[in-house]
Protein backbone atom coordinates (compact mmCIF):
# COMPACT_ATOMS: atom_id res chain seq x y z
CA UNK A 1 0.00 0.00 0.00
CA UNK A 2 1.69 3.48 -1.00
CA UNK A 3 2.48 4.92 2.34
CA UNK A 4 1.46 8.63 1.09
CA UNK A 5 -2.14 7.35 0.70
CA UNK A 6 -4.80 9.90 1.66
CA UNK A 7 -6.77 8.61 4.78
CA UNK A 8 -10.37 8.33 4.36
CA UNK A 9 -12.09 11.55 5.34
CA UNK A 10 -14.99 11.97 7.63
CA UNK A 11 -17.48 12.91 4.97
CA UNK A 12 -16.99 9.63 3.10
CA UNK A 13 -19.22 8.14 5.47
CA UNK A 14 -21.44 10.80 5.40
CA UNK A 15 -21.81 10.71 1.28
CA UNK A 16 -21.58 6.83 0.89
CA UNK A 17 -23.70 6.30 3.88
CA UNK A 18 -24.96 2.52 4.27
CA UNK A 19 -22.33 1.73 0.84
CA UNK A 20 -19.24 3.03 2.77
CA UNK A 21 -17.47 -0.70 2.89
CA UNK A 22 -17.74 -1.01 -0.63
CA UNK A 23 -16.42 2.47 -1.26
CA UNK A 24 -13.56 1.45 1.22
CA UNK A 25 -12.70 -1.53 -0.92
CA UNK A 26 -13.23 -0.07 -3.89
CA UNK A 27 -10.13 3.20 -2.67
CA UNK A 28 -8.38 -0.20 -1.15
CA UNK A 29 -8.01 -1.48 -4.85
CA UNK A 30 -7.09 1.34 -6.50
CA UNK A 31 -4.86 2.28 -3.98
CA UNK A 32 -3.02 -1.00 -4.50
CA UNK A 33 -3.38 -1.52 -8.74
CA UNK A 34 -3.93 2.19 -9.81
CA UNK A 35 -0.08 3.37 -10.40
CA UNK A 36 0.87 -0.47 -11.77
CA UNK A 37 -1.76 -0.73 -14.04
CA UNK A 38 -1.31 2.99 -15.29
CA UNK A 39 -4.83 3.81 -13.93
CA UNK A 40 -3.54 6.76 -11.42
CA UNK A 41 -0.17 8.32 -11.68
CA UNK A 42 1.54 8.02 -8.09
CA UNK A 43 0.89 11.94 -7.25
CA UNK A 44 -2.59 10.90 -6.90
CA UNK A 45 -2.41 9.11 -3.78
CA UNK A 46 -1.83 12.27 -1.16
CA UNK A 47 -5.26 13.07 -2.76
CA UNK A 48 -6.61 9.51 -3.97
CA UNK A 49 -10.34 10.07 -2.00
CA UNK A 50 -10.85 14.06 -1.78
CA UNK A 51 -9.86 14.49 -6.00
CA UNK A 52 -10.65 10.92 -7.04
CA UNK A 53 -13.59 9.51 -5.09
CA UNK A 54 -15.29 11.99 -3.27
CA UNK A 55 -15.03 14.35 -6.33
CA UNK A 56 -16.92 11.48 -8.33
CA UNK A 57 -19.58 10.76 -5.62
CA UNK A 58 -20.67 14.51 -5.40
CA UNK A 59 -22.73 14.52 -8.49
CA UNK A 60 -24.78 11.02 -7.19
CA UNK A 61 -28.03 13.15 -5.78
CA UNK A 62 -28.03 14.44 -9.85
CA UNK A 63 -28.46 10.76 -11.29
CA UNK A 64 -31.68 8.93 -12.73
CA UNK A 65 -32.56 6.19 -14.90
CA UNK A 66 -29.87 4.64 -17.05
CA UNK A 67 -26.53 6.65 -16.90
CA UNK A 68 -23.52 5.91 -19.71
CA UNK A 69 -20.08 7.36 -17.89
CA UNK A 70 -17.84 7.72 -20.79
CA UNK A 71 -14.52 7.26 -20.52
CA UNK A 72 -14.72 5.29 -17.66
CA UNK A 73 -10.77 4.52 -17.23
CA UNK A 74 -10.02 3.89 -13.27
CA UNK A 75 -13.97 3.73 -13.02
CA UNK A 76 -13.94 7.60 -12.28
CA UNK A 77 -16.54 8.56 -11.88
CA UNK A 78 -18.75 5.64 -12.86
CA UNK A 79 -17.75 3.58 -9.93
CA UNK A 80 -18.36 5.65 -6.46
CA UNK A 81 -21.65 6.84 -8.62
CA UNK A 82 -22.79 3.45 -8.67
CA UNK A 83 -21.75 2.23 -5.59
CA UNK A 84 -23.54 5.61 -3.91
CA UNK A 85 -26.73 5.27 -6.25
CA UNK A 86 -27.48 1.07 -6.41
CA UNK A 87 -31.29 2.36 -7.80
CA UNK A 88 -29.81 4.08 -10.95
CA UNK A 89 -28.34 1.74 -13.56
CA UNK A 90 -24.83 2.35 -15.27
CA UNK A 91 -23.09 1.40 -18.13
CA UNK A 92 -19.22 2.00 -18.11
CA UNK A 93 -18.01 2.69 -21.31
CA UNK A 94 -14.32 2.74 -22.30
CA UNK A 95 -12.21 1.68 -25.31
CA UNK A 96 -9.30 0.45 -23.79
CA UNK A 97 -8.83 -3.32 -23.00
CA UNK A 98 -6.64 -3.27 -20.00
CA UNK A 99 -8.66 -0.38 -18.57
CA UNK A 100 -12.23 -2.65 -19.40
CA UNK A 101 -10.09 -5.47 -17.65
CA UNK A 102 -9.68 -3.59 -14.32
CA UNK A 103 -13.52 -1.99 -14.40
CA UNK A 104 -14.80 -5.48 -15.06
CA UNK A 105 -12.26 -7.24 -12.35
CA UNK A 106 -14.01 -4.24 -9.94
CA UNK A 107 -17.55 -4.69 -10.84
CA UNK A 108 -16.79 -8.87 -9.59
CA UNK A 109 -15.50 -8.12 -6.54
CA UNK A 110 -17.55 -5.35 -5.04
CA UNK A 111 -20.58 -7.42 -6.74
CA UNK A 112 -22.27 -3.95 -7.97
CA UNK A 113 -25.62 -5.40 -9.78
CA UNK A 114 -26.25 -2.12 -11.46
CA UNK A 115 -23.54 -2.14 -13.28
CA UNK A 116 -22.11 -3.35 -16.76
CA UNK A 117 -19.18 -2.27 -18.63
CA UNK A 118 -19.15 -1.84 -22.51
CA UNK A 119 -15.56 -2.32 -24.49
CA UNK A 120 -16.40 0.88 -27.22
CA UNK A 121 -15.64 4.41 -27.92
CA UNK A 122 -18.62 6.43 -27.08
CA UNK A 123 -19.02 7.13 -30.86
CA UNK A 124 -19.59 3.11 -32.04
CA UNK A 125 -22.23 3.35 -29.57
CA UNK A 126 -24.37 6.08 -31.36
CA UNK A 127 -27.89 4.30 -32.32
CA UNK A 128 -27.20 1.11 -29.71
CA UNK A 129 -27.24 2.44 -26.96
CA UNK A 130 -29.58 5.68 -25.32
CA UNK A 131 -29.51 6.68 -21.61
CA UNK A 132 -31.42 8.92 -19.84
CA UNK A 133 -27.70 10.92 -18.24
CA UNK A 134 -24.18 10.98 -19.54
CA UNK A 135 -21.79 11.46 -16.93
CA UNK A 136 -18.00 12.06 -17.33
CA UNK A 137 -14.56 13.20 -16.48
CA UNK A 138 -11.15 14.08 -17.87
CA UNK A 139 -12.42 12.64 -21.60
CA UNK A 140 -11.90 15.57 -23.68
CA UNK A 141 -12.99 18.91 -24.11
CA UNK A 142 -16.84 20.45 -24.47
CA UNK A 143 -16.63 20.73 -28.26
CA UNK A 144 -15.14 17.38 -28.44
CA UNK A 145 -17.25 15.73 -25.91
CA UNK A 146 -20.41 16.88 -27.03
CA UNK A 147 -20.72 15.44 -30.63
CA UNK A 148 -19.71 11.95 -29.00
CA UNK A 149 -22.43 11.97 -26.24
CA UNK A 150 -25.35 13.70 -27.52
CA UNK A 151 -26.74 11.13 -29.87
CA UNK A 152 -26.81 8.55 -26.70
CA UNK A 153 -28.85 10.74 -25.02
CA UNK A 154 -32.81 10.28 -24.95
CA UNK A 155 -35.00 13.58 -25.86
CA UNK A 156 -35.46 15.40 -22.23
CA UNK A 157 -31.75 13.22 -21.44
CA UNK A 158 -29.27 15.51 -19.82
CA UNK A 159 -25.24 15.78 -19.32
CA UNK A 160 -23.56 15.53 -15.89
CA UNK A 161 -20.12 16.34 -17.18
CA UNK A 162 -17.35 16.98 -14.19
CA UNK A 163 -15.19 19.86 -15.21
CA UNK A 164 -12.86 22.17 -13.18
CA UNK A 165 -12.22 26.01 -13.15
CA UNK A 166 -12.23 25.80 -17.42
CA UNK A 167 -15.82 24.73 -17.40
CA UNK A 168 -17.11 28.10 -18.70
CA UNK A 169 -14.43 28.93 -21.17
CA UNK A 170 -15.19 25.20 -22.71
CA UNK A 171 -18.79 26.41 -22.75
CA UNK A 172 -17.67 29.76 -24.75
CA UNK A 173 -15.51 27.61 -27.04
CA UNK A 174 -18.17 25.04 -27.55
CA UNK A 175 -21.21 27.52 -28.34
CA UNK A 176 -21.81 26.38 -31.89
CA UNK A 177 -21.44 22.85 -30.91
CA UNK A 178 -24.19 23.05 -28.23
CA UNK A 179 -26.87 24.87 -30.72
CA UNK A 180 -26.17 21.98 -33.23
CA UNK A 181 -26.80 19.65 -31.25
CA UNK A 182 -29.92 21.11 -29.75
CA UNK A 183 -28.66 21.30 -26.13
CA UNK A 184 -30.50 24.06 -23.75
CA UNK A 185 -30.11 24.93 -20.07
CA UNK A 186 -26.72 24.54 -20.11
CA UNK A 187 -25.20 25.60 -17.54
CA UNK A 188 -22.29 25.30 -14.68
CA UNK A 189 -23.15 23.65 -11.08
CA UNK A 190 -21.18 23.79 -7.97
CA UNK A 191 -21.88 20.25 -6.11
CA UNK A 192 -20.67 20.04 -2.29
CA UNK A 193 -19.91 23.67 -1.35
CA UNK A 194 -21.90 23.22 2.17
CA UNK A 195 -19.58 20.08 3.10
CA UNK A 196 -15.89 19.90 4.46
CA UNK A 197 -14.28 18.64 1.13
CA UNK A 198 -13.11 20.43 -1.82
CA UNK A 199 -16.41 21.44 -4.20
CA UNK A 200 -16.93 19.68 -7.75
CA UNK A 201 -17.97 21.54 -10.97
CA UNK A 202 -20.65 20.12 -12.93
CA UNK A 203 -21.73 20.89 -16.46
CA UNK A 204 -25.47 20.37 -17.06
CA UNK A 205 -27.17 20.24 -20.56
CA UNK A 206 -30.54 18.95 -21.30
CA UNK A 207 -30.94 17.47 -24.91
CA UNK A 208 -34.39 18.80 -26.86
C1 LIG B 1 -7.80 10.83 -18.85
S1 LIG B 1 -8.73 9.37 -18.83
C2 LIG B 1 -9.93 9.75 -17.58
C3 LIG B 1 -10.48 8.51 -16.95
C4 LIG B 1 -11.53 8.75 -15.86
N1 LIG B 1 -12.76 9.29 -16.41
C5 LIG B 1 -11.00 9.66 -14.76
O1 LIG B 1 -11.56 10.71 -14.54
O2 LIG B 1 -10.02 9.27 -14.11
C6 LIG B 1 -9.71 9.46 -20.32
C7 LIG B 1 -10.38 8.13 -20.66
O3 LIG B 1 -11.27 8.34 -21.75
C8 LIG B 1 -11.17 7.24 -22.64
N2 LIG B 1 -11.64 7.70 -23.96
C9 LIG B 1 -10.97 8.50 -24.84
N3 LIG B 1 -11.73 8.72 -25.95
C10 LIG B 1 -12.89 8.05 -25.76
C11 LIG B 1 -14.08 7.86 -26.55
N4 LIG B 1 -14.19 8.41 -27.77
N5 LIG B 1 -15.08 7.12 -26.05
C12 LIG B 1 -14.97 6.56 -24.82
N6 LIG B 1 -13.87 6.68 -24.03
C13 LIG B 1 -12.85 7.41 -24.49
C14 LIG B 1 -9.70 6.85 -22.58
O4 LIG B 1 -9.47 5.53 -22.99
C15 LIG B 1 -9.39 7.07 -21.10
O5 LIG B 1 -9.59 5.89 -20.33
Amino acid sequence: MPEDLEQEPEVAAQLFGDRIELARSFADDLARHGEPLGLLGPLEYPRLWTRHIINSVLAAPLLRGRVADIGSGAGLPGIPLAIARPDVEFVLVEPMERRVEWLQRSMDRLELENVRVERARAEELHDVLTVDQVTARAVSALSKLIPLVVPLLVHGGDLVLLKGKSAEAEIEAARKVIRKHGLVDVRVEELGVDLDTESTRVVRATAE
